[in-house]
């Protein structure tokens, strides 16, 4: 696709971690199934995420990857500990931060356009006002001339670009991905990793990204928070000094190796 044009525009963003936007606090998890049994799903999370940072977070199934991010979302509330966002305890959802899941999950009966802007009416704001800034989001990732096609016209990938428009309308500071890309094909993942961090760059976001894939991980990141298996907690944080704009190409290199080879030794020592 845009490969090449996507490698050039990508800029990095000096990330700060002096200036977390998202910190968990000693953050702990216990589900209690119907039969009364526990399940202790986070145990005694410390990290943050620095603003502007763009941070992956690698782990085993099952180690409480996506309950963090539930709860950094408001979806479901920690048993213990705290979430704090822009310094102050996350209560309620807010429109400051945007969500974007393994499956895209638009709506077959709406345009893409009407896609993009289903949050503008849902906080009950007025679309048409916000109908060219969806046309510019759709441009970005090139969709451009889809506007009024239907979800079901679309391969997966350019789907999962609506849902990254439709999280990124109402401008959030912080936008949180629970593996977006793990349904594609491997090349259309490669491609759409790469327009993120062009997208990321232009946009200056923070992001937070879970991934199952140490090359991802690694590709993406500024740091790799490593999480062991359940009860999860965080192994380690690894950060990434790779030179922006990355590549595919960078994969065969040995700062690459080393890092991949790090990571694998945590996840070996971190009981799997
Ligand atoms: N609603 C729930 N009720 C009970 N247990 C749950 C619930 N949701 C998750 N769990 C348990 O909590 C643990 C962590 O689950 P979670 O989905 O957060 O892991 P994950 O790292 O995102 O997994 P995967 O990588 O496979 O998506 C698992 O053992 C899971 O069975």
């Amino acid at each position: 696709m845009r490969r090449s044009s996507a490698r050039a525009a990508e800029l990095a963003p000096a990330p700060s971690t002096d200036d977390p936007i998202l910190q968990f606090r000693n953050l702990s998890m216990d589900y209690t199934g119907r039969s009364g049994r526990v399940t202790r799903a986070l145990d005694g999370i410390d990290a943050s995420v620095g603003r502007d940072e763009f941070v992956t977070l690698l782990g085993p199934s099952g180690c409480g990857k996506s309950t963090l991010m539930k709860i950094a979302a408001s979806v479901v509330r920690a048993t213990g500990g705290e979430v704090l966002f822009e310094g102050r305890p996350l209560a309620k959802p807010t429109s400051r931060i945007g969500m974007v899941f393994q499956q895209p999950i638009l709506m077959p009966w709406r345009s893409v356009l009407d896609n993009v802007l289903f949050p503008i009416e849902m906080m009950g704001r007025s679309p048409r006002k916000h109908a060219e800034q969806a046309r510019e989001l759709l441009e970005l990732v090139g969709l451009k001339g889809f506007e009024s096609a239907m979800p079901s016209e679309l391969s997966g990938g350019m789907q999962q670009r609506v849902a990254i428009c439709r999280a990124l309308i109402y401008d959030p500071v912080l936008l949180m991905m629970d593996e977006p890309f793990a349904a594609l094909d491997a090349m259309t993942r490669e491609d759409l990793g790469i327009e993120l961090l062009r997208i990321w760059s232009e946009r200056r976001k923070t992001v937070l990204f879970v991934t199952h894939s140490i090359q991802e991980g690694i590709l993406l990141a500024d740091r790799v928070l490593v999480m062991t298996a359940r009860p999860g907690r965080i192994a380690a944080s690894i950060p990434i000094t790779l030179p922006r704009p990355r590549g595919m190409d960078m994969v065969s290199t040995d700062e690459y190796g080393r890092y991949a080879q790090q990571i694998r030794s945590i996840i070996a020592g971190a009981g799997h």
